[in-house]
């Protein structure tokens, strides 16, 4: 899955992210109000509202883009119809061609984590019969409980030809509490990435492993030791757009073929449409706004190299 995550990068000439995070709060009156009348203001009425403004986006943009990394929480706020939302939106972005990154920050002792990695990455058994639950591309994963944790994860990319994208150096403010914190003279997060670029090695695809890492696009200066400290790892970077991150905090991040690193934004361009800056699109044509949204990213990230 590595290589078709980077193949479709150079394709579409695009190392964006759209990050499907879809509250409540960013879906138009008249999604919220179609979908209230079939299923009245419950969890099966919210559920459907995210769903099809998630469809109306990624139909809006899925030809400019590689990918898409839906964040498991917004979903799971709605329960069990939520879930059902976050996998329907799964499986239509796999039928537009796009790699779906599960953002769901999962790890935990090794029996819980493979648990984890067989639900999101792999297949469960069930009697003579074998199930892939959500079945997304790639799944962000939390090393901080140490390798236990993650093997799991890598075991299942490995039969699956999957990825995984491990925390290194998260994007929000209090992340330098413990990640950086000095040990044995060095911040956490040096150590962090120099065993996620150690857990990718034997897990190559052509150019880049499959075991990337996450950094966010609100430490520049981090982001460029951990490029040089990993050279081999993909980089997910998020915090670019709403977060405060810009592209020309960004360029560290990348290697010098223009490949290694891909950027998310998720209130960026789904909630474009609140933006003055394309309020001529009104809330009715929210996703053509999206659409101007991604295409201002992608040039705005392109003119950085
Ligand atoms: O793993 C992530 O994607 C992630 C890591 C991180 O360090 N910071 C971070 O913001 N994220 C996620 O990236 C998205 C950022 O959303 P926006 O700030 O709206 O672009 C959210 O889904 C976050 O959960």
């Amino acid at each position: 899955m590595i290589n078709k995550l980077v193949s479709e990068i150079k394709k579409k000439n695009a190392p964006i992210v759209v990050g499907l995070d879809p509250m409540l709060n960013y879906v138009p009156k008249h999604i919220q109000e179609k979908a209230f009348a079939q299923h009245g203001e419950t969890l099966e009425g919210a559920a459907e509202a995210i769903w099809q403004f998630n469809k109306a986006i990624v139909d809006a943009t899925y030809d400019l883009i590689p990918a898409v990394k839906p964040q498991i929480a917004m979903y799971e706020q709605f329960g069990i119809p939520g879930l059902v939302s976050y996998k329907k939106t799964i499986d239509y972005c796999k039928e537009k061609g796009l790699v779906v990154i599960g953002d769901i920050k999962r790890g935990d002792i090794g029996s819980t984590s493979a648990a984890y990695a067989v639900g999101h990455l792999g297949k469960v058994q069930v009697g003579s019969k074998s199930y892939a639950g959500f079945d997304e591309d790639f799944a962000t994963v939390n090393p901080y409980l140490g390798s236990d944790g993650v093997k799991p994860f890598i075991d299942v990319c490995k039969e699956e030809k999957k990825g995984i994208f491990v925390l290194v150096k998260t994007s929000n403010p209090s992340s330098g509490e413990f990640q950086d914190k000095e040990v044995e003279g060095r911040p956490l997060y040096e150590l962090v990435g120099e065993m996620v670029s150690k857990w990718g090695e034997d897990c190559m695809g052509d150019d880049y492993s499959y075991v990337g890492c996450v950094v966010g696009a609100t430490y520049p200066e981090m982001g460029k030791v951990l490029r040089k400290l990993m050279p081999k790892t993909y980089i997910l970077v998020p915090g670019y757009g709403a977060q405060g991150g810009t592209a020309k905090d960004l360029k560290p991040y990348f290697n010098e073929d223009g490949l290694g690193a891909i950027v998310n934004s998720s209130r960026g361009i789904i909630a474009a449409y609140k933006q003055d800056a394309y309020s001529k699109f009104g809330e009715e044509n929210f996703a053509d706004a999206s659409r101007e949204a991604v295409i201002n990213m992608k040039n705005d990230i392109n003119s950085i190299f």
